[in-house]
Order: C-alpha cells, then sequence, then structure tokens
C-alpha cells in the first residue's frame, strides 16, 4: 500500500481477534502511514488485541462496551488528551444474541431486538458525536462502519441484524448530512460473508459462504485485505468527495438477479 494515509492518525473500534474485519482493515491503514489507536470490548479481548496493537506500533488500547456511555466518554477523553485531532474512526461493532440468528425472523423477541439495535445501529451515532468535535477542529475526517447487505435483501438467519443494517446504513446517510457541512464523511462498507467471531454466529454460515463464493462474478468471498484497502482508499484524500455511501466490496454478488447456472 502507498503512504495515502501517511500524517493521519484514527481510532480502530472492533477488533477481536486477527480475524475480525477491523484488523484487516488496521494493517492495511497501518501499512498505508497512519497511526491508531484502538478499543477493545472487555479484558479478555484486551489482552488479544494489545499484541495485534504492539505489531502496528501502537500503544493507545482502550476498553469501551458502547452500551456504557461512561466508558464511551473516557475513551474519547483519553484519545483527546493524546491527540488534539483526529483523520478517521472505523466503527467494526455489531451484536445480536445467537439464538436469534437461526429460525424465523418472526420469533424476534423484544429484548434483543432492543439489544442488537443499541449495540449495532446507536452506537455508530454515539461514536460520530464523540469524534465530531476532534474532527471539526482538523477541518474534516472520516467515519467508516460496517454493514452487509442482509439489510435490504433476505439473507437466511440474518434475521434482526438486517433490520439493525438496513438502521445503521440510514444512519449512516443522515450522520453524512449532518458532518458533511464540517468536512466530514461517513461511509459503510459492504462486504460480503466472511469468516470472523460474529460471521460464525449467524445460522448456516459456512452454506452461505460457499454460496456466495460458488455465484459472485469474482467466484470469491471478500479478503481482509480487500476490505482494507476500500478502508484506505475512503479515509484518505483520495475520497475526499464520496459521503453517505455504501461502497460493496461483494465481488459483485449484488448484481446478481439469479445464481449462476453453471452449478446446476
Ligand atoms: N463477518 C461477516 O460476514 C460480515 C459481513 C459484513 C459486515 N460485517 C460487519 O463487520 C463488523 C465487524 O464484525 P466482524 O465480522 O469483523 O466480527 P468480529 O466478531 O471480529 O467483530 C465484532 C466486534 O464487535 C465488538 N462488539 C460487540 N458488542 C460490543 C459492545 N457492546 N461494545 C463494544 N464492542 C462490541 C466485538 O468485541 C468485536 O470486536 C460488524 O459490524 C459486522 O456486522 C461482517
Amino acid at each position: 500500500m502507498s503512504d495515502l494515509l501517511k500524517g493521519k492518525r484514527g481510532l480502530i473500534m472492533g477488533v477481536a481477534n486477527e480475524r475480525s474485519i477491523a484488523w484487516g482493515i488496521a494493517k492495511a491503514m497501518h501499512e498505508a502511514g497512519a497511526e491508531l489507536a484502538f478499543t477493545y470490548q472487555g479484558e479478555a479481548f484486551g489482552k488479544r488485541v494489545a499484541p495485534l496493537a504492539e505489531r502496528l506500533g501502537s500503544d493507545f488500547l482502550v476498553d469501551v462496551d458502547v452500551t456504557d456511555d461512561a466508558s464511551l466518554d473516557a475513551a474519547f477523553e483519553q484519545l483527546g488528551a493524546k491527540w488534539p485531532t483526529i483523520d478517521f474512526i472505523v466503527h467494526a461493532i455489531a451484536y445480536s444474541d445467537k439464538n436469534e440468528l437461526t429460525g424465523r425472523f418472526l420469533d424476534t423477541s423484544r429484548d434483543n431486538f432492543k439489544n442488537s439495535l443499541d449495540i449495532s445501529c446507536y452506537s455508530l451515532i454515539e461514536v460520530a458525536r464523540r469524534a465530531h468535535p476532534l474532527m471539526k477542529e482538523n477541518g474534516g475526517g472520516t467515519v467508516l462502519t460496517l454493514t452487509y447487505q442482509g439489510s435490504n435483501r433476505v439473507t437466511p438467519f440474518y434475521n434482526v441484524m438486517g433490520v439493525a443494517k438496513a438502521a445503521l446504513e440510514a444512519a449512516t446517510r443522515y450522520l453524512a448530512n449532518d458532518l458533511g457541512p464540517d468536512g466530514i464523511r461517513v461511509n459503510a462498507i459492504s462486504p460480503g460473508p466472511m469468516k470472523t467471531l460474529a460471521g460464525a454466529a449467524i445460522g448456516g454460515a459456512r452454506k452461505t459462504f460457499r454460496q456466495t463464493e460458488a455465484n459472485a462474478p469474482m467466484r470469491s468471498n471478500a479478503t481482509l485485505e480487500a476490505v482494507g484497502g476500500t478502508a484506505v482508499y475512503l479515509a484518505s484524500d483520495a475520497g475526499c468527495f464520496t459521503t453517505g455511501e455504501i461502497i460493496r466490496v461483494d465481488g459483485g454478488y449484488h448484481v446478481l438477479g439469479m445464481p449462476q447456472t453453471e452449478n446446476l
């Protein structure tokens, strides 16, 4: 990767392990010259994330549960003390009770609906509001989140997460409109299925993975490098007039009207 992000610094939220999409993005951003800070969710993940952050030359790690405003406040206070301004934030966070990522959408519970939407969508708003002054001071910045096409097409067992991603994509557009006057862009990257902790929680994940691999125009699933490269472009000055957008990194799967007939 060139030095597209040289001189830029930002916060990566959502690394759980080396398979995390946030980790793929962090690696690509580091290779492109960015300085990085990380959040992790709880001590168990913290132990895994610390050596990963160190590999990318970062010693800024803070424990954040996005349902806890105090932990978000503390993280942004620490971030602001370390860096007076930031250039980007990567929000790669989602959650639903695994028991509701199988079976019928019809059986979605109120509690899991609220919790899934809170963690997977509302958190982006809380994060963007706190990042705003640190980016405004800089004359602009980029907020990136991660979505999936289950937001607007029914995908087996994606259930409540499809509704959460539809809300997240709408939030991306509304935030882009609010923050655009301050030079802040807000975009979502939409990869196809990837083998991560969150991905594995969805019922039939292996079959979904095989199905997209066999049918996508590119005949493969997205890699961490492919998503990382797209994130670098969006956070760089090369992406300076793109906002409110859902950028697919799915090998073209979304253009299909029917599965490939070669597999029949
Ligand atoms: N894996 C896929 O197939 C796929 C496809 C498209 C989009 N995405 C999206 O990419 C993003 C990253 O997921 P991933 O697939 O890399 O899985 P992952 O399990 O590696 O990452 C999910 C992250 O969310 C964090 N998280 C969950 N609840 C949290 C909370 N309350 N507070 C703070 N952090 C919390 C976890 O700690 C974890 O780091 C998610 O938004 C996911 O929906 C994933």
